[in-house]
């Protein structure tokens, strides 16, 4: 049985306060979770955010990381320097990345393999943007972003991998993907696993559901067979609302 998974990204949002702030509130607002909970602030704050968190089961990830180990690459962060500050798990591969940062399959392949040599988890974000979808590609397109990115790999890899399907045109929009969508491609995702690999490592890949996830449809979406959980964008920067999605993933 596949634990369910509630991670927060809170992509550019919160200064150093108002971080301290939200986990307080968050760790008075969820006392305890039988689903695992992990939260992604941004960069700067993730080391205060690890230390206050210690001894926790709340989690905190990365929302992005570089390929390399270390040297001339100004502006960047690597996986070491994640681990030294208490991180151990990554998103990589989120749509805004690959839309406004131009990551492509092969690099998110490099980052991949780099998060991995370094012992890390890795959160894999993909999914298709909504002129795919009217073109019936969306079956395609997720096909694609995981054998890119990611069948390179060996089957023990894939212990440290959890997958982000979010489809684009829901995020952000206040547009969801139905629960049926999302139990639709989320079962075409283990296919492709199990095709590819084999069909035990298909049925433990956790497989998250991200896009306009909220306290009114998480229920609704997590207790699809194939949906493990979600990726919270907007309403995991409301602690009441991120509260009530974890509680949702407990029930489901
Ligand atoms: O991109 C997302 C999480 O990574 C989803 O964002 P929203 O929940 O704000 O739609």
């Amino acid at each position: 049985m596949r634990k369910k998974i509630v991670a927060g990204n809170w992509k550019m949002n919160k200064n150093s306060e108002e971080t301290a702030h939200l986990i307080a509130q968050l760790r008075t607002e969820i006392p305890q979770s039988d689903a695992e909970v992990i939260i992604a602030p941004t960069f700067v704050n993730l080391a205060e955010a690890a230390t206050q968190l210690k001894g926790s089961f709340i989690e905190v990830a990365a929302q992005n990381m570089h390929f390399a180990e270390n040297g001339a690459y100004t502006g960047e962060i690597s996986a070491d320097m994640l681990k030294s500050v208490g991180v151990r798990t990554v998103i990589l591969g989120h749509s805004e990345r690959r839309a406004y940062f131009g990551e492509d399959d092969a690099l998110l392949a490099k980052k991949v393999d780099a998060a991995l040599k370094a012992g890390m988890r890795i959160i894999f974000c993909f999914g298709e943007e909504l002129d795919e979808r009217k073109k019936g590609e969306h079956f395609k397109v997720v096909e694609r972003q995981l054998k890119n990115a990611l069948f390179h790999l060996d089957g023990p890899s894939w212990e440290h991998i959890v997958l982000a399907y979010e489809p684009v045109w829901a995020i952000g929009t206040g547009e969801t993907a139905s629960p049926e969508q999302a139990q639709e491609m989320h079962a075409f995702i283990r296919k492709t696993l199990s095709d590819g690999y084999n069909k035990q490592l298909a049925e433990e890949v956790p497989i998250l559901y991200g896009g306009s996830v909220k306290p009114g449809n998480a229920g609704e979406i997590f207790s699809k067979a194939d949906v493990d959980g979600g990726l919270i964008g907007g309403a995991s920067l409301v602690a009441a609302d991120f509260a009530a999605i974890v509680a949702a993933a407990q029930q489901a």
